[in-house]
């Protein structure tokens, strides 16, 4: 908690403090941020986890809102130090509309920007998605890759390109003036995939594979990599940007983080059996059950379904082109620009990352 010998100053504003990475983020400023005053969380789902939290020395505020809608959005800002805009839709199943992607991630971050711009607020941190990067539509390989590293960042499924729009957006916005004359200063954090306590995904594989007589079948060629990054370090990379982005404002104002830690580079599957195993689950084969081109065609199926069944009710499998496409293709990431920039080092070591994540997965086993 808060070190009540220091100076008690700062207001902070996290949109979507309600959701996955959100709820970390807030908590880890609460414990990790000392010249904190106020926090406002604002999202359009407020949690009751909130409440537990306006006992401390920190006023938190919760605010429920919509990021698609300008003037509450500027309400929440005005008066606010810092902005971490983590509030997006993610949804690479085809629950949302691309529209709706598009509104919520795109206009629902320009919104942000504005309201930043009219009220005055210096600080903005964005987070982005390595999604902004790749896979791209050709499946190309991303292999220990950096931020300076290139690659064809061609897409054509919203969520990423909602994201990239909305990255760009935030970049550019780099050193508009704010209200007050002075220069907003934003920068932009890509996770790798996220996981940790709270990770639905992560919990759906587990209730799958408990119904399935706890096993998985192997789907996706071990030799995939995926980049993967534990939320609490995500979180404390947020922490750490918000903290220095003043006083480093030349260094870091429109730079791009990749989000890393000492998570090991594995397929999917394997990565998430680290945490599955210990729960009692088994992955079966060593080599994917299914011919590739199987996968393709029940992925096609599940897009036609979809489709098909739109009008009577929403079927959103895991499994499609896209996250197949994703799944099925390497991306990883090696750069220490953070560690450089702002002298970020992983909180949670890879052995704590992972005790954490099993611990939850067992407490979430009645929770399907
Ligand atoms: N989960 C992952 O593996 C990764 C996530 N990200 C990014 O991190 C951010 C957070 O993602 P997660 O925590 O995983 O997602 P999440 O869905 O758990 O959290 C998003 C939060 O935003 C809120 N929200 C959605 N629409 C809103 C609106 N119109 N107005 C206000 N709040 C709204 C939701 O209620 C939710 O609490 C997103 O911007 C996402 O693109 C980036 C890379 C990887
Ligand atoms: C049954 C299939 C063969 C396996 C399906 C796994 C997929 C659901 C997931 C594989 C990779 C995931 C994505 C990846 O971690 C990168 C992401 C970054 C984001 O910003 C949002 C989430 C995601 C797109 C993530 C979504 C699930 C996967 C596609």
């Amino acid at each position: 908690m808060a070190n009540s010998a220091q100076t008690q100053e700062l207001v902070y504003l996290v949109t979507g403090g309600c959701g996955f990475l959100g709820e970390h983020v807030v908590r880890m400023l609460l414990q990790r941020e000392p010249r904190l005053r106020e926090l406002r969380i604002f999202d359009l789902h407020l949690g009751p986890w909130l409440e537990e939290l306006k006992t401390g020395p920190v006023q938190v505020t919760a605010i429920q809102g919509d990021v698609t809608q300008a003037h509450e959005v500027a309400a929440a800002v005005a008066g606010a130090h810092v902005v971490i805009h983590t509030a997006g839709l993610v949804d690479v199943f085809g629950k949302t509309s691309p529209e709706t992607i598009h509104e919520v991630n795109v206009q629902g971050t320009q919104n942000v920007i504005e309201a930043c711009v009219q009220t005055g607020t210096r600080f903005l941190i964005y987070t982005s998605s390595m999604e902004v990067v790749g896979p791209n539509i050709k499946g190309q390989p991303f292999y220990r890759g950096n931020e300076n590293t290139p690659y064809e960042a061609v897409h054509r499924h919203p969520y990423p390109c909602s994201k990239a729009l909305a990255e760009r957006l935030v970049l550019e916005a780099n050193g508009r003036e704010v209200l007050g004359g002075l220069p907003l200063v934003t920068c932009a954090l890509r996770p790798t995939g996220i996981y940790g306590e709270g990770h639905q995904i992560m919990k759906d594989f587990y209730h799958q594979g408990l119904r399935l007589g706890g096993r998985l079948f192997r789907a996706i060629p071990a030799s995939v990599e995926h980049g993967r990054v534990y939320v609490g370090n995500v979180a404390w990379m947020h922490v750490l940007v918000a903290r220095e982005l003043e006083h480093r404002a030349a260094l870091m104002g429109g730079q791009v983080y990749f989000c890393y830690d000492n998570s090991p580079y594995k397929s999917y599957e394997d990565f998430n059996m680290e945490f599955l195993g210990p729960c009692g689950l088994r992955l079966v084969g060593t080599r994917p059950l299914m011919p590739y081109w199987l996968l393709v065609l029940l992925a096609a199926l599940n897009t036609l379904l979809q489709w098909l069944l739109r009008p009577l009710l929403l079927y959103a499998p895991l499994l499609n082109p896209y996250t197949l496409a994703v799944a099925n293709t390497t991306f990883t990431v090696s750069t220490d620009k953070a560690r450089r920039h702002f002298g970020y080092e992983p909180l949670f070591s890879w052995e704590e990352s992972r005790t954490r994540t099993i611990r939850w997965v067992r407490t979430a086993e009645g929770s399907a």
